[in-house]
């Protein structure tokens, strides 16, 4: 279900309050329709990982798709008071307002594809206005589930081909963070949910064992896992750890024959505490032993992409891992940092003028531009991504200049194929896209991190890969940045 189903028609709001001041600074200096370009990309891959995952464009494709100002939304704004108690907002801006109708040029990259810092994941060419009001949400969607996917995306790699269960919910930031949460966490690669409503909502699979609770609730372990048998005959993953998980696993067993004796078959146990190596080791033994080579281990317990890996490194037997708290907070870091930048402006001869916002730092100076991303490839591995500008063109098509350090070049051989990653989303206004189902968005995430080189991979100081500046780029934003500060001097 779409986001605007899910909370209101008009999202036109959500939105931060200086976007709205703004807004009315252009509408009344009459520059409301200047057309413009702005960026949103991100400075660092999220968890000091090598890649990231881009997500949530359905969901801002939906937004832009329904984006008005109701007389409810006016209404509102009408009654927004300054300091001095007069209206912020001016009548005629607000009927200016609520006939407003979204006439952007939207290009962006596909969720699931991996993407780098510095380089767009989507680009709003229109009316600067209507560019500016769209910053915050384009934001709030893109942020966090590029945030999420890439976290499950980690977990998946580390998984090496276990089955990941999401099962966070209940520490998830709030609903809306367990909802789209959820859904990213699913385009990272996650095989299914613990959450009712993200399975109705995005058609996710559902799966679950049961609680402690339910252990507690009977005076005898070995009777609460019979009887939840008993219900879910063909469904039963049995929580062991209740009080002794080994001697846990022993009644999940003689539960299992009985099962068997009926003619169905235990599905799996729990472990939800203590050495997750050393208790699955000594399970499977157990299992197998016992005739049980098919029921599958999950484990539980505040687990993440470092513990998966270093886990497996122990030789744990675990098939399937059920992971809440940490992919749903994106544990260690709470946000992406993804910025929405103004990149080039019209002037009234009708060229553009390339903005860029100067920094002490090279690395933080924004680029200006209407910018590409051409993505170049050896024998289907990316290799390298470079930045152009679509007024400009590409003057060296093979090589790209460091963007922090214009002395290095990166060339790449003749053999190399290449794409451009930005794909058209509204032209005019006009939706110009379909978006892929969540599995097929799912399926690319896994092809795009099987064809990222093992070094982008690995957890611990993974190499940086190169996304550099197209020759002509490279030379428009130093003149640019000359000129800033020779203008601030
Ligand atoms: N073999 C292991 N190597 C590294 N970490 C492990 C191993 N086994 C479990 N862990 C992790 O160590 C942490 C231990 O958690 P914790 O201190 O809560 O202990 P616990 O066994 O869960 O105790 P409690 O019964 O209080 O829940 C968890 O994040 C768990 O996933
Ligand atoms: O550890 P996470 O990655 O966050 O995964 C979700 C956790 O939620 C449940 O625990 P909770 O303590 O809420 O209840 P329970 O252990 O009593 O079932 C479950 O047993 C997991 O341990
Ligand atoms: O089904 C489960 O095992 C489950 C669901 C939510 C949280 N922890 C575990």
């Amino acid at each position: 279900m779409k986001l605007t189903q899910r909370y209101r028609p008009s999202l036109a709001l959500l939105t931060d309050m200086y976007q709205l001041t703004m807004a009315q600074g252009y509408w009344k200096q009459q520059r409301a329709e200047q057309e413009a370009v702005f960026h949103l990309y991100f400075r660092k891959n999220p968890f000091k990982g090598g890649y990231t995952i881009a997500a949530g464009l359905e969901d801002a494709i939906d937004l832009l798709q329904n984006f008005r100002f109701t007389e409810e939304d006016t209404a509102f704004l009408a009654q927004v008071k300054g300091s001095t108690q007069e209206p912020m907002f001016e009548k005629a801006f607000l009927d200016y307002l609520r006939q407003l109708k979204f006439t952007c040029t939207v290009d962006a990259i596909p969720e699931g594809t991996a993407v780098f810092p510095n380089e767009p994941l989507l680009r709003v060419q229109g009316p600067i206005l209507q560019c500016q009001l769209l910053e915050t949400p384009l934001l709030t969607i893109l942020n966090f589930q590029t945030l999420i996917a890439t976290k499950a995306a980690r977990m998946v790699d580390a998984a090496k081909g276990d089955a990941i269960i999401e099962f966070g919910m209940r520490r998830a930031q709030g609903p809306d963070g367990a909802l789209s949460g959820t859904r990213a966490a699913f385009v990272g690669g996650v095989g299914a949910t613990s959450n009712v409503l993200a399975g109705q909502l995005y058609n996710i699979p559902l799966k679950g064992t049961h609680a402690h609770s339910w252990v507690m609730s009977f005076d005898d372990e070995e009777e609460s896992f019979a009887t939840y048998a008993s219900v879910f005959p063909d469904d039963s993953v049995f929580l062991v750890d209740t009080y002794n998980t080994l001697e846990g696993v022993k009644k999940a067993i003689a539960v299992g024959q009985k099962m068997r004796g009926n003619g169905h078959e235990l599905k799996g146990i729990r472990l939800d505490s203590g050495d997750l190596a050393y208790l699955s080791i000594e399970a499977r033994k157990l299992l197998d032993d016992a005739g049980f080579e098919k029921v599958s281990i999950v484990a539980s317990n505040d687990l993440d992409e470092y513990l998966i890996e270093s886990l497996k490194l122990q030789g744990a037997r675990i098939d399937t891992w059920g992971i809440g708290t940490k992919l749903i907070t994106a544990y260690d870091q709470p946000a992406l940092g993804g910025v929405y930048k103004l990149a080039a402006l019209k002037n009234e001869e009708g060229h553009w003028d390339y903005k860029v916002k100067l920094s002490e730092q090279l690395i933080k100076v924004s680029t200006p531009g209407i910018l590409q991303v051409r993505r170049f490839y050896d024998n289907g591995v990316l290799v390298g991504d470079m930045l152009y500008s679509e007024d400009q063109g590409i003057s060296r098509p093979s090589t790209m200049v460091h963007p922090n350090d214009p002395t290095q070049h990166k060339s790449f051989k003749e053999s190399c194929t290449h794409e451009d990653l930005l794909v058209p989303i509204f032209k005019d206004g006009q939706l110009a896209y379909t978006s892929p189902s969540l599995k097929d968005i799912q399926t690319r995430t896994k092809q795009q991190v099987e064809s990222l080189h093992e070094t982008y991979r690995r957890l611990l100081n993974p190499h940086i890969y190169k996304v550099g500046l197209e020759q002509q780029l490279h030379q428009k934003k130093m003149d640019v940045i000359v000129e800033l500060r020779n203008r601030a001097d």
